[in-house]
């Protein structure tokens, strides 16, 4: 039971104040459906009462007010109201628990889009050596299937344990009450059964949840890398490789699930076997010791009505004990909502960008190699309204000093200036406003041409007018008109339907789209043919000397032709 009250615990972290009062209303209804569950239990006796016993009316004060309430002839008629009270009980008490369950539900799967939000947030404000860093599988991983299986398995898990539990407390209190002898029966004979099996059952699922958690993203993985490596898979000839490892890792989840599904059904026959033993060893006791056959027929019938709520009781505590156990390792996943304040940026300012962009003797070493200068002592100031180029040898530090200058990447030490104000994470949010970004591999999304400049604005919010000025200027107006629908073509996931220039230009359309005022080309060319890469610089010329300020990475000196200063690394 320790995991329960972990998960508790656990729970409290996370969720917000609102959340908690809410988790409080379902813990509630909850108890409540525990008590119907109880009332359509005991609604039973009375049933069985009649059945037993001839003279109720004599014998019993309820039977003569129902006699006399309803008018009733004989016991037989006495059967039939109590089976129909019993009926109306029973489907009330269903109605009921089907409603909550609805409730508790859409609370706990409302949890789950709430917990990914956050996630994903989270994430982001991490930041770009985050994203570097991560695996992008296990974030997905994380963010959609994580978040998921914590609000089923240990939310829900753990509610629906207490409420479980509360069932079979009070019908044990009840049975205790009846006959303390049956009480007796079962904590000598089923109890000890179940606890050993649970025991057994739990080390494995925990090691089984371990191996899932590694299995997930890795299968992903090896999915995602054989779709978008397709040409690079079957030219290398490795698409057996590839398919063998997608088989290892599909072979580990199945064996996992077989091994659940046994988990999660064996208990029943356990607790079957164990019940079964508890009436043995009732019956033999019953026979040598109690006055007469009626005596132990009660005694069974007791132990058959409570034996009938409580296996599927003890049943379903299995399978979220289970649940609870497997996913154990979710809570790893979702600290860090706990922690959500340390992720909390500062208030963000307006960033004024008159005159220059300055790096004052700076230094930079990557997280993961601390001791690594890449830059040490490197001064650089750029004007508004500059081109400027960056040239030298790969690895000599270009991309970093983009990275930095994007505000990507923090300085270890000296200033990143723009005009006086000293860059921070107060200034990002206006600042990435300012920017555009061309790299080599423009990202694009499976969607229109329109929808993949205007990036991330909804179609009915897209300027059409503003698209094709932009369009324009970035030398694609030609292509988007001989495109089946126009700019309101889908160009396929990666640009798939697009050369590799029409995707550069894309980038250069969209930096323009969202006035970009400092433009940053990384190796934009460099993948192009020469022919193409002329155009594309002849696009990217015709862009300098306005306003912009832009700073091209470039292998070519040809590309940097038309630079007003080159900066060789
Ligand atoms: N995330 C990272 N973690 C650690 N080292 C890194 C990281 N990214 C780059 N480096 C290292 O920093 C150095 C500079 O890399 P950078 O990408 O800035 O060079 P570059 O001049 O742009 O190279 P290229 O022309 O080949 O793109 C390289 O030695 C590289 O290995």
């Amino acid at each position: 039971m320790k995991i329960l009250f972990q998960t508790i615990q656990f729970i409290r972290s996370i969720l917000p104040k609102d959340q908690k009062i809410k988790a409080m209303g379902v813990s509630v209804l909850l108890f409540i459906n525990s008590g119907f569950e109880l009332i359509g239990l005991s609604a039973m006796l009375p049933v069985f009462a009649v059945l037993l016993e001839d003279n109720m009316v004599e014998k019993y004060e309820w039977a003569e007010w129902l006699f006399n309430t309803f008018h009733l002839t004989d016991d037989k008629q006495l059967i039939i109201l109590l089976t129909s009270l019993l009926f109306l009980v029973i489907l009330t008490k269903n109605i009921a628990g089907l409603l909550i369950t609805k409730y508790q539900s859409e609370f706990a799967l409302g949890l789950y889009s709430d917990f990914a939000k956050r996630l994903h947030q989270i994430y982001y404000k991490k930041g770009f050596t985050f994203f570097k860093e991560e695996n992008s599988n296990i974030l997905v991983r994380n963010i959609n299937i994580t978040t998921q299986n914590f609000a089923n398995q240990q939310f829900l898990g753990s509610l629906n344990l207490i409420n479980e539990l509360l069932i079979l407390f009070t019908i044990l209190i009840g049975i205790t009450i009846y006959d303390i002898k049956v009480i007796g029966l079962l904590l000598f004979t089923a109890a000890p059964i179940f606890v050993v099996f649970y025991r057994y059952v739990r080390s494995k699922t925990i090691e089984m949840g371990l191996i899932r958690r590694q299995v997930e993203p890795s299968l992903n993985q090896n999915i995602f890398q054989s779709i978008f490596g397709f040409t690079d898979v079957l030219i290398s000839g490795s698409e057996d490789a590839f398919r063998n490892e997608i088989n290892v890792n599909v072979a580990k989840m199945v064996a996992i699930n077989v091994k659940s599904n046994i988990y999660n059904l064996a208990p029943t026959r356990v607790i079957e076997t164990s019940l079964m033993m508890a009436i043995l060893v009732m019956n033999i006791y019953g026979v040598y010791s109690l006055g007469s056959r009626t005596e132990l027929l009660q005694l069974l019938g007791v132990f058959a009505v409570a034996g009938f709520r409580i296996m599927p009781s003890l049943n379903r505590m299995v399978t979220y004990l289970n649940g609870l156990n497997q996913f154990k390792w979710t809570f790893e996943v979702l600290k860090p909502l706990a922690q959500e304040q340390k992720y909390t940026r500062k208030a963000q300012k307006e960033v004024v960008f008159k005159d220059k962009l300055v790096l004052e003797n700076i230094s930079y070493a990557y997280p993961d190699t601390p001791n690594d200068f890449i830059l040490e002592d490197f001064s650089l100031l750029i004007k508004k309204g500059e081109t400027l180029g960056l040239i030298g040898a790969s690895g000599s530090g270009k991309t970093t000093i983009m990275n930095i200058l994007l505000g990507f990447l923090r300085v270890t030490k000296g200033k990143y200036k723009i005009d006086e104000q000293v860059f921070g994470e107060e200034y990002e949010d206006d600042f990435y406003h300012k920017v555009g970004y061309v790299q080599q591999s423009v990202y694009i999304i499976d969607a229109t041409l329109a929808e993949n400049v205007a990036f991330g604005c909804e179609q009915s919010e897209i300027d059409y007018t503003k698209l094709e000025r932009v369009l324009k200027r970035a030398s694609l107006w030609e292509t988007a008109n001989k495109l089946t629908n126009g700019v309101d073509t889908r160009i396929g996931e990666n640009g798939t339907k697009l050369s590799g220039g029409q995707r550069q230009r894309v980038g250069i359309a969209r930096a323009l789209y969202f006035d970009a005022e400092i433009l940053f080309f990384d190796e934009a060319t460099s993948a192009l043919d020469n022919e193409t890469e002329k155009e594309i610089t002849a696009s990217i010329n015709k862009l300098s000397h306005t306003d912009l300020t832009i700073i091209i990475i470039a292998h070519r000196l040809s590309t940097l032709e038309e630079c007003d200063r080159i900066i060789e690394l």
